[in-house]
């Protein structure tokens, strides 16, 4: 109410009628401090994602090309998701995603990159035609509550672990899958430092704990000469170390990524019959993106009380947009991140924060040797702690009833397990149906939900054959 009463005795700025900052109770400073935090959570990406593609996309001087590319399509996925679904979320080719591009589909399959482009952009058409046509929100409100939750409890675990990972807290281990870092080693010593500082912070109330615990563990770094930028615990860093520590260092010159752009062959993809690659292109982002806008959703509070969200078409067309864009570009799928969650932490609720991190991808063409500043061990403490806000939600579900209480921690362990986001919910939405269509509470379930338990079975199945 007093929100409300406010914005009617300040007359609103044009910028804040656009996104509805007062609407949302939220300033122009917090979108922007959130849209920062969100960046640095995920700035990785632009050295990432050119590492993983750099294995199957050979091109002259693929790392830098693929860097722009890279940062090209996280900026237009950005700001599509800010200025016209107008939501916090921002966008990046996906990690997964690159994966399966570069290792299965041209390594492993051995089709031409050109053709796998091809193939991301026909699943992005599916993605959008789905979105306008209302079938992807048909399929969010049919998933139960309780699985709603576990999602975004489940998507929490999985940046928990992803933070473990870069921390280098927890690494691999051939006997036991994974296990436990050493804790003298930089990366290790420095993220948990990094973890405390930032939780007294939010535990003091203080504004902007995330991004400040991002920047106070960078400078320890630097202060310490810690090894994080070379050799630690983060690849990309090793591999390209960019910031050399002088002022003119922060600047590298951009590069037009010309032989990636308008590369993809979509006649191929068509003429080749990649069905089953554009499926599991569709299949994978379809799941992963739903899952995370509606686990970001609910963490922002933005799920009314039949669990939808408002704009969704809007919504869900835009990040099928980015996938057929990042495609033209030359990049494997972008798609809605997780880390988006550290902005929502910040206050972020508005396409403000998208339309920050957007910018800031674009000016990252310019400054990416300060971005490579930023070790992985920084960015490390914020995913594990925005991890434990997005459990809070796991308590709604009804634990006692093994029938509701199985889905959801099947959704919650196979995500960070499995490493993926679609994993989790297909798990999830399979056992859910199958327990309750055998224990006498058919009726309690969709229809739809059964349809997409079906086939998502289906998939498994056909994936186990081939
Ligand atoms: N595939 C993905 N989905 C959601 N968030 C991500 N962050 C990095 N990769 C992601």
């Amino acid at each position: 109410m007093s929100d409300v009463s406010q914005s009617r005795a300040v007359p609103a700025s044009g910028l804040d009628r656009f996104f509805g900052l007062s609407a949302q109770g939220s300033t122009v400073s917090r979108e922007i401090r959130a849209g920062i935090t969100t960046f640095l959570t995920m700035s990785y990406i632009l050295f990432v994602n050119p590492q993983v593609l750099g294995t199957a996309i050979h091109v002259p001087n693929a790392f830098v090309q693929l860097l722009m590319t890279t940062a090209i399509a996280a900026a237009f996925g950005c700001l599509v998701m800010g200025l016209i679904a107008r939501y916090p979320f921002a966008q990046a080719p996906g990690m997964g995603l690159n994966a399966f591009f570069a290792f299965t589909v041209v390594q492993g399959m051995g089709i031409p990159w050109q053709t796998a482009l091809g193939a991301v952009f026909i699943s992005g058409i599916l993605f959008v035609l789905l979105s306008v046509l209302g079938a992807r929100q048909a399929i969010v409100q049919a998933i139960p509550t309780s699985l709603k939750f576990a999602i975004t409890g489940g998507i929490g675990a999985f940046l928990a672990f992803l933070g473990l990972k870069n921390a280098g807290i927890v690494v691999s281990n051939p006997a036991t899958l994974v296990g436990l870092g050493s804790l003298t080693a930089p990366p290790v010593w420095l993220s948990m430092l990094g973890l405390i500082i930032t939780a007294v912070l939010m535990t003091r109330r203080v504004t902007g704990a995330i991004l400040w615990g991002i920047l106070a563990t960078t400078l320890i770094a630097i202060l310490t000469g810690a090894a994080v930028y070379a050799g630690g615990a983060n690849g990309a860093l090793r591999a390209f170390p960019g910031f050399d520590g002088s002022f003119l260092g922060i600047f590298g010159t951009p590069v037009w990524p010309s032989s990636l752009v308008g590369q993809l062959d979509i006649a191929g993809a068509v003429g080749l019959g990649l069905l089953s690659v554009v499926f599991t292109f569709f299949f994978v982002d379809f799941f992963d993106a739903t899952g995370t806008l509606t686990g970001l959703s609910q963490r922002a509070g933005f799920l009314d009380e039949k669990g939808n969200m408002p704009r969704a078409r809007r919504l869900f067309a835009m990040d099928g947009l980015a996938a057929m864009f990042g495609a033209f570009m030359g990049t494997s799928t972008t798609t809605a991140y997780v880390e988006s969650a550290s902005g929502i932490g910040e206050g972020g609720r508005t396409g403000l924060t998208a339309v920050t991190v957007g910018v800031l991808f674009l000016l990252s063409m310019f400054l990416w040797p300060l971005a490579s500043a930023i070790p992985g061990a920084a960015t490390a403490p914020a995913l594990i702690l925005v991890g434990a806000l997005m459990m809070e939600g796991v308590r709604h579900v009804d634990w006692d009833d093994i029938s509701e209480g199985l889905p959801a921690f099947l959704t919650i362990i196979a995500m960070p397990l499995t490493f993926s986001i679609a994993n989790g919910v297909s798990l999830g939405v399979i056992s859910y149906c199958a327990i309750k269509l055998f224990s006498g509470q058919m009726r309690r379930v969709s229809p739809i939900l059964y349809g997409v338990a079906a086939l998502l079975l289906i998939r498994y199945i056909w994936l186990v054959g081939e």
